[in-house]
């Protein structure tokens, strides 16, 4: 019974992930939903300014927290390691909902794309940047990064394989793809607002530092010189950017768990 509780829960956290995932499209560049990141009522600029900063923060906080090795550790003594993940991700989720409800607009125009061309090629660049982050989700392991192979294998009574690291893809031209895809999607808009601007600054500002300083180092240390060899020979972020585009990673480091 316990078991099918989990799995429920697990298929809801999925859920909520995907409302808030394609939310996230239409919310960013002010597309088909009904509350944007520049629509809505304006309220003055410094208060708009600490709300904003404020969502964003607990989304950074929740976020940065829960993926450590240390916090999972403890973490999983209460929620159980099948729980865990998909705990995560509906945490995350919510905390997204939250920053689309309560979303302060600025709505001042920094710059804005008249040609409908151009505007068409910018809008096609915020849509690839989308897919990247979809399709780098399952050159890793779409299914474990979501929590659905561990609510599937606690059902099944099976120990799930801890998550390998990979190399494939677009993980072969830069370290973060997923992350490269967000920074890509914050920025390519037609139109750029003081809110959208401030959007963009924070999240990469966050997804710099995150990747460096947080997720880089759990990797480090659980993978050893097979990660540093792969961050010697692939770009962090921009692809095509190390002078050396041979990959090739030692297999061993491959089947580590991380
Ligand atoms: C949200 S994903 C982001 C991955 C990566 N930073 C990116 O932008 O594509 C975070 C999880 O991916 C894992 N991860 C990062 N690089 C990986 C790789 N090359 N192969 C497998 N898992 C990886 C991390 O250990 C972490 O659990």
């Amino acid at each position: 019974m316990k078991k099918i509780i989990i799995l429920i829960y697990g298929i809801l956290a999925y859920f909520i992930f995907l409302i808030a995932f394609l939310y996230a499209i239409g919310f960013v560049n002010n597309l088909w939903v009904p509350k944007s990141i520049d629509s809505g009522v304006e309220i003055d600029t410094l208060n708009a300014l600490l709300i904003n900063v404020g969502l964003l923060s607990v989304f950074a906080l929740q976020h940065s927290v829960m993926a450590r090795p240390a916090f999972k550790k403890w973490w999983f003594n209460i929620i159980g390691k099948a729980a865990e993940r998909s705990t995560y991700i509906l945490l995350s989720s919510l905390a997204l909902l939250l920053i689309y409800w309560q979303w302060q607009p600025m709505t001042t125009v920094l710059w804005s794309v008249d040609n409908a061309v151009l505007a068409s090629i910018i809008q096609g660049v915020f849509f690839m940047g989308w897919l990247i982050v979809l399709l780098s989700t399952f050159m890793i392991s779409h299914f474990e990064l979501f929590g659905l192979t561990q609510i599937v294998d606690n059902l099944k009574n099976k120990v799930t394989k801890e998550p390998s690291f990979k190399v494939n893809y677009f993980y072969g031209l830069v370290r973060h793809p997923i992350m490269l895809g967000f920074i890509i999607a914050f920025w390519a808009t037609p139109t750029m607002t003081i809110g959208h601007l401030l959007f963009a600054v924070v999240t990469t500002s966050y997804i710099l530092i995150a990747v460096k300083f947080l997720e880089e180092k759990d990797l480090k240390k659980a993978l050893g010189t097979t990660y540093t060899d792969y961050q010697k020979k692939v770009p962090m972020i921009i692809p095509f950017t190390k002078l050396s585009n041979n990959n090739t990673i030692d297999p061993q480091g491959l089947k580590s768990g991380i």
